[in-house]
């Protein structure tokens, strides 16, 4: 039995060279090895895909918040996170987190999803229609990164038409930083349960309306204000981040592009997912304690090279890309990876399709990222084409 005592300190996220590439101190380490989190706590981190799996796919490691640390230090500030209130099931175990999967999980099927599709390019084309309006240059993220997320969001729970705008500002002050985040989610959930007593009155075809014989109104509030917070900010950055891949990279987009983007991007910064050992449980020759937390780095996962031939090569259809952790492993695996796909996918493809001459409109070293952020992408995407 190993046990690592590689003691490493808040490593940076990302390779000061290539803002899409793990830092250059993350890559070649043991699958487990020691990390000392925010607070102090030495903790773990794991490195290749198949300690990942372990981690997140064995009931001996929980999700629940108020277990694990939390290695990165702007990410919590001091003290023991408070348990989930109702509704919060990403950071819950089974079988609470069960009850709400089986209730979602219906709402999600490929199939239910497909027929967001349409929406989801009509929301698209009327976003490139006002780039188009507007004329060249344009903040790809505000003009069209943010929105389209947003939307769909909206179309999902039926939030109404009037009330778009609000909604819209609010999930954007949530993504940006400077602005003032803690507010506009104090905003999103007193909005979010009116919407529930409203949709309880006189339900629609949307997900509130469909949960409302199953959940109270809190946990139904808490239900879509995870919906909102975990689809939006990791969708937009890929939108923008993709894009800026694709250009800076010159690589044409293809279909085959999405998987290997979420792949090669994988937006989650090093701390996303994270789960606390239960008992002690041995991986990758490692072993962790009971009440250890265990972090992961999804970019560097991601590029593990005995899973990926040429891990840092951006190769659109390569075909083991969909083997990617982008979207986790395990019970708490991405509830909305279907979705996902399906905006990403409508999203380039309309965007490709609209401008094929879409360039940067500034040098790739001057486009800014974010930092600090627990999901990577930049600011502004700052784009241009012929016209
Ligand atoms: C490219 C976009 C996305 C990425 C990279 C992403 C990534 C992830 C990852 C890695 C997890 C697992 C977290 C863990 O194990 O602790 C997760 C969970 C989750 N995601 Fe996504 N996600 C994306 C889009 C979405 C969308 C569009 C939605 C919904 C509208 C969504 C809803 C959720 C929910 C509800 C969970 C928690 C599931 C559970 O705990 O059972 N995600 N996501």
């Amino acid at each position: 039995m190993r046990v690592y005592s590689q003691n490493m300190r808040l490593p940076r996220h990302r390779d000061p060279a290539c803002p899409f590439s793990p830092p250059a101190e993350l890559r070649g380490l043991p699958a487990m090895s020691r990390l000392e989190f925010a607070d102090g706590h030495l903790g773990w981190l794991a490195t290749t895909m198949a300690a990942a799996k372990v981690v997140l796919g064995d009931p001996r490691f929980s999700a629940r918040q108020e277990l694990k640390h939390v290695p990165v230090r702007s990410a919590r500030p001091g003290g023991p996170a408070a348990p989930a209130p109702p509704g919060f099931f990403a950071t819950m175990d089974p079988p609470g987190h069960t009850r709400y999967r089986r209730l979602l999980t219906g709402r999600f099927t490929v199939r239910r999803m497909r027929e967001l599709e349409p929406r989801v390019e009509r929301i698209a084309a009327e976003h490139l229609d006002a780039m188009a309006a507007a004329g060249p240059p344009a903040d790809l993220v505000s003009a069209y990164a943010l929105p389209i997320p947003s939307l769909v969001i909206c179309e999902l729970l039926g939030v109404p038409y009037d009330d778009r705008g609000f909604f819209q500002d609010r999930t954007a002050r949530i993504v940006l930083p400077d602005r003032d985040t803690a507010g506009a989610i104090a905003d999103l959930s007193a909005y979010l349960g009116e919407l529930v007593r409203r949709r309880r009155a006189e339900p629609g075809d949307d997900l509130i309306s469909d949960l409302t014989g199953d959940l109270t109104d809190e946990e139904l509030a808490n239900v879509a204000m995870i919906l909102l917070v975990a689809g939006h900010e990791t969708t937009a950055n890929m939108l923008a981040l993709g894009t800026f891949a694709l250009l800076e990279r010159g690589v044409a987009y293809e279909e085959g592009a999405v998987e290997e983007l979420l792949r090669w991007l994988s937006v989650l910064q090093l701390g996303a997912p994270s789960r606390a050992a239960l008992e002690d449980v041995e991986v990758a020759g490692a072993l962790v304690r009971k009440g250890e937390t265990v972090a992961m780095s999804l970019s560097v996962v991601n590029r593990d090279p005995d899973e990926f031939d040429d891990p840092d090569a951006l190769l659109p259809g390569r075909p083991e890309a969909r083997r990617h952790l982008a979207f986790g492993h395990g019970v708490h695996q991405c509830l909305g990876q279907q979705l996902a796909r399906i905006e990403l996918r409508a999203g380039y493809r309309a965007l490709f399709d609209r401008f094929p001459g879409l360039r940067l409109a500034v040098s790739a070293a001057e486009v800014p990222l974010k930092e600090g952020a627990a999901v990577h992408g930049v600011e502004r995407l700052p784009v241009t084409w012929p016209t």
